[in-house]
C-alpha cells in the first residue's frame, strides 16, 4: 500500500472481511446447472431447471443433491450415486460456466488497500471452491478459504465465521460478513460479526433485505467502510 493510499483512505474500524462466493463473488448458477443436470441424466433421472438452483443453492452440497432428488421424485437412495457423479461433473465444469460479478476485483482490492485482512467462507466443498477462485483470478485476496467441509457445521451456524475469525486473528465485532443470503446474515448475527449483503445474489427467492443486513449493496465496490458501525460499537 503506498502513503498516498494510506493518506487518501478514510478512517474505519475494521480488521477483516470474511466474503462469501457464489452469489456473491461468483455467478455460478451455471456450473451447477451443469454439473446437476449431465449428473442426473448419468443416472437416468430427470433434469431441474435454473430457477430451482437458484432457489436451493446455498446451502451446500449435500442439501442441494437431497432437494434435487425430492423435487424429481427420486428416491433418496440414490444419493450415493448422484454425489459421486456430480462431484466428477462438477470439478470438469468449474469456472467454465461462471462468471465474476461487476465490482467484485475492484471491491476487494478497495478492502485490501483499506488494510483489511480477507478470507472467503463457503457452504461449497473446499474442493470445488479453491479452483473456482484459482480460475477467476480471485485466490491471491484471501488468506484463507474455507469451505462447507472445513467445519463440524456450516452457515447459518455461527461455527464457520467464529473459527475464521479466529483464523484470521481478529475479533468478530470488527470483522465484516460480506454475503448474499439469510445463511450468511444469520451466521454472522449469531457469531457477532456486522453484516452487509449484496443485491443480486441467491436468497432463496427472498430480498436480501428480509435477512435484515446492516446494508444492501448494489456491488461490492459500493462498500463505504467508514459508514459502517462495529457490533456494539
Ligand atoms: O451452497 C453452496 O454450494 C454455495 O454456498 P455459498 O453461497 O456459501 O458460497
Ligand atoms: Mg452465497
Amino acid at each position: 500500500m503506498s502513503l498516498d493510499t494510506v493518506l487518501a483512505a478514510p478512517p474505519h474500524p475494521w480488521q477483516a472481511a470474511i466474503v462469501d462466493l457464489d452469489g456473491t463473488m461468483v455467478d455460478t448458477l451455471g456450473d451447477f446447472e451443469l454439473a446437476l443436470n449431465r449428473s442426473l441424466a448419468e443416472l437416468g433421472l430427470p433434469g431441474v431447471d435454473r430457477a430451482f438452483i437458484e432457489h436451493t443453492v446455498g446451502k451446500g452440497s449435500a442439501h442441494l443433491l437431497r432437494s434435487t432428488l425430492a423435487h424429481v421424485q427420486a428416491d433418496a437412495a440414490h444419493y450415493d450415486a448422484l454425489w459421486a457423479a456430480y462431484q466428477r461433473h462438477y470439478l470438469a465444469i468449474n469456472g467454465q460456466a461462471s462468471v465474476v460479478y461487476p465490482g467484485v476485483v475492484e471491491g476487494l482490492t478497495r478492502l485490501r488497500e483499506a488494510g483489511l485482512r480477507l478470507a472467503c467462507l463457503t457452504n461449497k466443498p473446499t474442493a470445488f471452491a479453491r479452483p473456482l477462485l484459482q480460475a477467476k483470478g480471485l485466490d491471491g485476496f484471501f488468506t484463507h478459504v474455507f469451505g462447507g467441509d472445513a467445519f463440524a457445521r456450516t452457515k447459518p451456524d455461527p461455527l464457520p465465521l467464529l473459527k475464521t475469525c479466529e483464523a484470521l486473528g481478529s475479533a468478530p465485532a470488527v470483522t465484516l460478513m460480506v454475503g448474499d443470503s439469510s445463511n450468511d446474515a444469520r451466521a454472522a448475527r449469531a457469531a457477532g460479526c456486522p453484516v452487509v449483503l449484496v443485491a443480486y445474489g441467491y436468497n432463496h427467492g427472498e430480498p436480501p433485505e428480509s435477512a435484515q443486513p446492516d446494508a444492501v449493496l448494489a456491488r461490492l465496490d459500493a462498500l463505504e467502510l467508514g459508514a459502517l458501525r462495529p457490533r456494539g460499537g
